[in-house]
């Protein structure tokens, strides 16, 4: 799994070290110095005769920039350094000069610099680093960056962090400068892979500098890897009801697919038993006779694909069964047209599963002001809301998913193609997810932060199906559904 680190975390891990005299700067400016000449041979062949603009903010961002930039300037490269503020990391600065590197301060008007890092074969972004306060580039350096965007982005190499986005939490308020590679150190941070600062940063490179980042980490990605230790394998004398029962609450006359999606993608997923409760069963058995349809026990429900408000009948089984979700602990699915049936309160057991405005309404119920586009802007703000309002597990939907969970639990997973955004992917989530959740209910009361977990597992596992059901192409949700099983049985052989 890849994790992230707050600001404050990185610093604390920093300071110890700094204390032993550990020369973290140096090793920072080499490590991307190195990565820097490495791009420019892919990019031109050479390193010697290049052309790179250095941007050199006021604090220990501006000095790594900096330094790696006489570094440059010693392999025969042609380096000029932007400096934006009063303060300049001054040993970077004269390191900078020793080397012949050449020097500009902006005084009043940014066009010259403008001008020379738009035309540069490669562009250093040591704006600002992890002492960003998160609001957008102001002043000289803002000035600076919209002119250079004005005249056509250059290749831009940030260090640490693209300057101007949220290091904590990916936010993108005013100007910040976009990069096509992020050279980052110590540990990975939250802003590089949360949306929407995640657009911004281009490929991501970590640089180790031996920090001791202890504690929980902010944000965390699933990577292949993960899943095996997550999926509920069964047991050699597992029978169908000790591997889990899913109740699925989905589809209509009207929306017949959404419940035949759910409870295929259920099935294929390898649940023990889904029994369907519907108006169409007739449909669904026919697609998949493995399906039972009526009541019976369950381990866990998936709500509301394919239910739509003037769904009566739907809507009477799904509020009957919060109720054993409250008081039995079964776990559930929360989607589409359930969301709107929430009760006050549910627990972590309840995973939501809705897009941006969907959960802009769900919040919008519960008295927060706040629409599509705020919740697109700080995607992991408004899933935390979300699961402070109703205790719920929230797996918000988007290029990147977003998951908050029980314990500070957050994901941020980016797995899946963008072909993948068509009609019916989010019935065959659901199917999957609430085979996940049936399978594993007794260790998520045991560790509700599993549910988290669980949700950025499936949200995994359905963008790898995507990829297998056709690479590079286009994709039915059908076919995503299809591709589980032999996704999972990749993913489970690692
Ligand atoms: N502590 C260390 O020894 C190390 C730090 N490293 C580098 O140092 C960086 C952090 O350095 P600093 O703490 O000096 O912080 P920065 O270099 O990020 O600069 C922060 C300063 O920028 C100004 N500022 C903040 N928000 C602004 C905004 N929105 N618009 C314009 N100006 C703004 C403020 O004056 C603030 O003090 C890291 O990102 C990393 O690049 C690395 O060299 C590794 C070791
Ligand atoms: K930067």
């Amino acid at each position: 799994m890849l994790q992230t680190w707050t600001s404050a975390q990185v610093r604390a891990a920093e300071e110890p070290l700094l204390a032993l005299g550990v020369p973290l700067m140096e090793r920072a400016a080499f490590a991307l110095h190195v990565r820097t000449a490495a791009v420019l041979r892919e990019r031109r062949r050479a390193v010697a005769g290049a052309r790179v603009v250095v941007l050199a903010g006021p604090g220990n961002n501006g000095g790594d920039a900096l330094y790696a930039g006489a570094l440059l300037a010693r392999r025969g490269v042609e380096v000029h350094a932007v400096v934006t503020a009063e303060r300049v990391h001054e040993g970077g600065l004269s390191a900078l000069l020793q080397a012949r590197g050449r020097a500009l301060r902006v005084d009043g008007s940014v066009d010259d610099a403008a001008a020379l890092a738009a035309g540069a074969d490669l562009v250093l972004d040591g704006l600002l680093g992890i002492g960003s306060d998160g609001s957008g580039l102001r002043g000289a350096a803002g000035a600076l960056v919209q002119a250079i965007l004005d005249l056509g982005r250059p290749y831009v190499v940030a260090v640490d962090v693209p300057s101007g986005l949220g290091v904590d939490d990916g936010r993108r308020d005013g100007i910040a400068l976009d990069a096509d590679l992020t050279v980052t150190f110590g540990g990975l941070k939250p802003g590089l892979l949360l949306p929407p600062g995640t657009h911004a940063a281009g490929r991501v490179e970590l640089v180790d500098l031996g920090l001791d980042l202890a504690g929980v980490p902010a944000v965390v990605r699933l990577e292949p890897g993960d899943v095996a230790d997550l999926w509920p394998v069964p047991a050699s004398d597992a029978h169908k009801y000790t591997r889990g029962v899913l109740g699925v609450v989905a589809g209509s006359r009207a929306y017949q697919g959404a419940a035949v999606l759910t409870t295929s993608a259920a099935v294929q997923a390898g649940i023990g038993m889904v029994r369907y409760l519907g108006d169409v069963g007739d449909v669904v058995v026919a697609a998949h006779p493995e399906v039972v349809v009526g009541h019976g026990r369950v381990q866990a429900w998936v709500f509301g694909p394919g239910v739509s408000p003037d769904d009566a009948g739907q809507r009477r089984r799904i509020e009957y069964a919060f109720e054993h979700v409250r008081e039995r602990g079964e776990a559930a699915v929360v989607d589409a047209g359930a969301l709107e049936l929430l009760p006050a309160h549910v627990g972590p057991h309840a995973v939501l599963t809705p897009h941006a405005g969907e959960l802009a309404r769900v919040l919008t119920q519960r008295g927060e002001t706040v629409d599509r586009a705020a919740v697109e802007a700080e995607p992991l703000r408004w899933a935390r809301r979300t699961h402070e309002l109703t205790g719920a597990t929230v797996l918000l939907k988007g290029p990147v998913t977003v998951v908050a969970g029980a314990q500070g639990a957050a994901y941020a997973q980016a797995d899946a193609p963008a072909w993948l955004s068509t009609a019916g992917a989010g019935d065959v989530l659901a199917g999957l997810l609430g085979a996940l959740l049936a399978g594993r209910v007794d260790a998520i009361h045991e560790d509700p932060s599993l549910a988290a977990a669980l949700a950025a597992t499936a949200a995994l596992v359905h963008g790898r199906a995507a990829h297998r059901a056709n690479p590079g192409g286009p994709i039915s949700a059908r076919a995503v559904a299809d591709a589980l099983p032999a996704t999972i049985a990749e993913l489970l052989g690692r």
